[in-house]
């Protein structure tokens, strides 16, 4: 299949727009402060390959972070309508194991270069979060990564229809967002859906599902507040929360 490519550009943020003090934010040493404290944060939250054995069926997503104008912003896509799996749904570069990926690391970065054309030295990966186990027993790991600060997208329009940022913080205090239900092999499951209306594009975008507990997941370690809305993380033991939301099918006894 022919593959079509187009290079969207960040480079237009909100903040580099507007006046004030976005200048003195934007300066390298402001953005070293930024993503140093952040890396410091993630990697205490790195569990390594700790939950490898729960599953031969894996996947892993790239959770990638920039910073714009002084502030952290999560790259996103939006899958494209052909796709079998979750098709127009916003979610983060990854996608399956592949035989020649050597880990979970690998498989993260080789779909992302897939995906948007991130190409590995682009990259710095941090850390490793719990990963999620979802239908078919698919364990996913995130691989949190730093994106150099002037990476453009090239997203590949067979499998992604759009790429955007998100800044980190509206995972926490969002504008718009509601809770919807389901009940799944007698777990009761809360999904957090964020509204998003880019500002630059007047686009609007829903964040839900594995995607949205990730996002908030990575704004609770890095900026380390309280969210505006009910969660089902403690902010206190962070990991042993996640091993109980992400995977509740385990007795903790084979973890
Ligand atoms: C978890 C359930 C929910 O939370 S649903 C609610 C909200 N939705 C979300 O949060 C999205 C969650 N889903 C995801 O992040 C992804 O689907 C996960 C689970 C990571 C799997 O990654 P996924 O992108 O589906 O896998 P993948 O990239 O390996 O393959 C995707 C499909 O695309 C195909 N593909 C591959 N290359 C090409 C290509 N060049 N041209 C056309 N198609 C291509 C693959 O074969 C694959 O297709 P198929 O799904 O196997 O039919
Ligand atoms: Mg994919």
């Amino acid at each position: 299949m022919r593959t079509r490519v187009r290079a969207l550009c960040f480079l237009k943020s909100p903040v580099t727009r507007s006046k004030g003090t976005a200048g003195l934010m934007s300066r390298p040493c402001v953005r070293n402060k930024l993503i140093d404290d952040a890396k410091a944060r993630l990697k205490r939250f790195d569990v390594g390959t700790r939950y490898s054995h729960l599953s031969a069926n894996k996947y892993s997503v790239l959770l990638p972070l920039l910073v714009r104008g002084g502030k952290l912003y999560l790259l996103l896509t939006v899958r494209s309508d052909k796709l079998r799996r979750s098709p127009g749904e916003v979610c983060f570069p990854g996608g399956k194991r592949d035989p020649v990926d050597k880990d979970d690391t690998a498989t993260a970065l080789r779909e992302a270069q897939e995906e948007v054309g991130l190409h590995p030295h682009q990259v710095e990966v941090v850390s490793h979060l719990v990963p999620y186990l979802i239908e078919n027993d698919a364990l996913i790991t995130p691989v949190v990564g730093f994106l150099d600060h002037n990476f453009q997208a090239r997203p590949n329009a067979d499998e992604v229809k759009d790429v955007f940022l998100m800044p980190l913080d509206y995972f926490l205090h969002p504008q718009v967002y509601y809770q919807s239900y389901f009940t799944h092999s007698g777990y009761h499951l809360v999904i957090h859906c964020f509204e998003y209306t880019d500002p630059e594009t007047g686009v609007k975008y829903l964040v839900k599902g594995m995607t949205s507990k990730l996002a908030v997941l990575v704004a609770l370690i890095i900026l380390e507040k309280s969210p505006s809305f009910d969660i089902e993380f403690d902010l206190n033991n962070l990991i042993p929360s996640c091993e109980k939301t992400f995977l509740r099918r385990f007795p903790s006894s084979k973890m």
